[in-house]
Formats: C-alpha cells, structure tokens, sequence
C-alpha cells in the first residue's frame, strides 16, 4: 500500500494495474487501446473495491458432503457512472458485478470555472437501499465526484464508494473534507494539477481518449 497522508485514500498497486496504467498514460496509445484499458482496470478496480463486502455462511452440499459456505450478504449493489467518462469502466465493473443496478449522472467541467453541470439524472428507484459505487475515471478538483455523491445523498443514499483511476491531492481531499465517509479507490495518486485543472501528469481528457471525440 502506497504511502500518503489521506485517511479515505487505498491506492492500488498491483503490478497488472499499474502496467497497463501506464499505457493509458502514454499519449500514442489510440482509443481502441485506451477504451481495452480503461475497461479492464475499471474491472480490476471493481474487485479491490469490493473486498470487504460482507458475506454469510450458507449451507451447501457439494457432490461429496454439505456444509456452510460463504455468500455476499448485507445490501445489494448499485453502480452509478459519472458520464461520460465513466461509462468506459462500467462494463468491466458489471462483469464482476452482474446483479448490479446501474445509475448515470450526467456532469460536463465548465472549463473556464472548473465547476461541474449537470445535464442527466437517473438512477433505480431503490437505490437508498443499496451499497453505492460510484466510478469515474479522474477525479482531479473532485468537483464532479463531490456534486454527484450530494445528489446521491439526497436520494437517501447512506452507503457510498468512489473508484477512480487517477486522483490528484485536490480530489482527495475536497471528499475528505466534503464526503468523510466515502472511501476512493484509485490506482494512482498523481502530483498536482495543472491551471487547466488537469492532473499532472494524469493521461490527459479521459472521456476524449475513450470516445475519441479529439
Ligand atoms: O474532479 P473534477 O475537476 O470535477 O474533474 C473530473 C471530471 O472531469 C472529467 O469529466 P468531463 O467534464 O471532462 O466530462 P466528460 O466525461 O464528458 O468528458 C472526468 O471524467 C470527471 O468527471
Ligand atoms: O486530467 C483530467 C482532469 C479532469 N478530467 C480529465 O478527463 N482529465
Ligand atoms: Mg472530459
């Protein structure tokens, strides 16, 4: 475990994450690339995520004896994507979590103020009842993650996480500071942002380099 001063911070650096990390990192990477990695992190990331689900012994009988055998317990899962960029982990997080409802936010940065815009809103209409995990690739301001998980909570929404692939300092602690309770999964904890407010050195505009839309 990477050391940092956030207590709502886990960073994850396993070496199949970070390998192909780097390779989101790398600017000649085409988005047919980006997109495989982005999925396939995402998914990875849904597995650390979900480590301390919490699972009950049921009894099962196997071709030779029966015994008690553990099974996730407790609520049940909703994902909730940040578009656009979050859709490019979503699929790679329900293959691990394939009984998971799935709610969007639509948020766009205004470039000149850095403040999100909310543009869509839907999620399922149990979602209160459910164990929250929110994924978007980048949280850099943290302005967008902070905006989405208020709207969460509205809704009643009690139990919430944050997975992301890269964060910068600002992120992180704009959550500590406004969201306490919400653990971030990264899989990496950048330096700084840049006066565009684009993590440095991060791997540039996520959804653009999923989309392909530069
Ligand atoms: O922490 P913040 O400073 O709020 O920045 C992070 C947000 O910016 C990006 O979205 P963007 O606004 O580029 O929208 P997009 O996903 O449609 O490209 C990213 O996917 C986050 O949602
Ligand atoms: O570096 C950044 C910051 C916000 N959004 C991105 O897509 N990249
Ligand atoms: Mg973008």
């Amino acid at each position: 475990m990477m050391k940092h001063e956030f207590p709502n911070l886990r960073v994850i650096l396993h070496p199949l994450i970070q390998h192909k990390l780097t390779q989101m990192r790398d600017e000649t990477t085409n988005t047919e690339r980006f997109r495989r990695f982005v999925r396939e992190v995402g998914q990875m990331l849904a597995y650390e995520v979900t480590r301390d689900l919490p699972t009950e012994l049921v009894e099962v009988r196997t071709p030779i004896a029966t015994f008690r055998s553990p099974m996730i317990a407790g609520k049940q899962q909703c994902l909730v994507s940040i578009l656009r960029a979050g859709n490019g982990m979503l699929d790679g997080m329900l293959e691990l979590l394939p009984a998971a409802k799935v709610g969007h936010i639509g948020l766009y940065r205004d470039p000149s103020t850095l403040e999100p815009v909310e543009y869509y809103f839907k999620v399922p209409s149990d979602i209160a009842e459910r164990m929250v995990i929110v994924c978007d690739p980048m949280l850099a301001t943290g302005n967008s993650a902070v905006a989405a998980i208020n709207r969460l909570k509205d809704h009643g929404v009690t139990s919430i996480k944050l997975v992301c692939l890269l964060a910068a300092p600002e992120g992180v602690r704009a959550m500590l500071e406004r969201h306490p309770d919400v653990t971030v999964t990264v899989a990496a904890l950048d330096e700084k942002l840049n006066d565009h407010g684009y993590i440095v050195p991060g791997l540039g505009d996520a959804g653009d380099r999923i989309f392909g839309t530069r």
